[in-house]
């Protein structure tokens, strides 16, 4: 169950995230009231699972950036006026960053220690190298504070308000491991390469 002190105590009778996030917010929120923003500091599992979901899905999988002047990175020049893009999406997965990288496993950033990598310290605003969905720097997106506003209190409504089940073209419920394909096509942002068909 739901510790006030924001972890998790392992327990296999909570078979999966959708039910954590529901248990979670059952206890913060309840079901007499809609959530709303000012219960997002209290919700951190609800937090950890939009950044795992950044972390393995960044929406912008590059930024870009020119050099303004000739610059050495590791074991490469820089010429000034270089277009250069950083791969946020490869960081995601990086093995070097992130232990057992494949797996969507948002407990990672519940945990104060770094068994499942970086850990609660993480943060998405611009200064954890290892997680930069909005950018970081001067550059970095203007529209942060909106977004995880609007973003967790969408979600988190989405949960609180309805069951959710996966179901295949033909609308039969998909079960087991390989619940969802979150495979994606190439593009500027990271589509999906399958519709997700859900009811609700
Ligand atoms: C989940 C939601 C969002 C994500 C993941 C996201 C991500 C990004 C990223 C990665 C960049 C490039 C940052 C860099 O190069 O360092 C960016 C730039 C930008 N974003 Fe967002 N963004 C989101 C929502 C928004 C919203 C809600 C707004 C406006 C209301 C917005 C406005 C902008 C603008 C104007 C830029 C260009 C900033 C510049 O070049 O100086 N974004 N965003």
């Amino acid at each position: 169950p739901w510790q006030p002190n924001g972890h998790w105590q392992t327990s296999s009778t909570i078979p999966n995230i959708l039910e954590k996030a529901q248990e979670e917010i059952d206890q913060v929120v309840g079901k007499a009231r809609l959530v709303k923003q000012s219960d997002l500091p209290n919700l951190p599992y609800l937090q950890a699972i939009i950044k795992e979901n950044f972390r393995l899905h960044p929406p912008i999988p590059m930024l870009a950036r020119k050099s303004i002047a000739d610059c050495q990175i590791g074991n490469y020049t820089i010429p000034e006026g270089s277009l250069l893009f950083v791969n946020i999406w490869s960081i995601g997965r990086d093995p070097k960053v992130w232990s057992n990288p494949m797996k969507f496993n948002p407990e990672r950033f519940l945990k104060p220690n770094e068994s499942d990598g970086p850990g609660i310290n993480i943060d998405v605003k611009g200064f954890n190298y290892q997680l930069l969905p909005f950018g970081t720097g001067r550059r970095g997106c203007p529209g942060i504070n909106l977004a995880m506003q609007e973003l967790p209190t969408t979600l988190e409504a989405m949960i609180q308000c309805f069951n959710w089940k996966v179901v295949n073209p033909e609308g039969v419920e998909m079960k087991g491991n390989d619940l969802v394909d979150m495979s994606e096509r190439p593009g500027l942002t990271a589509p999906r390469a399958h519709d997700l068909v859900c009811e609700v």
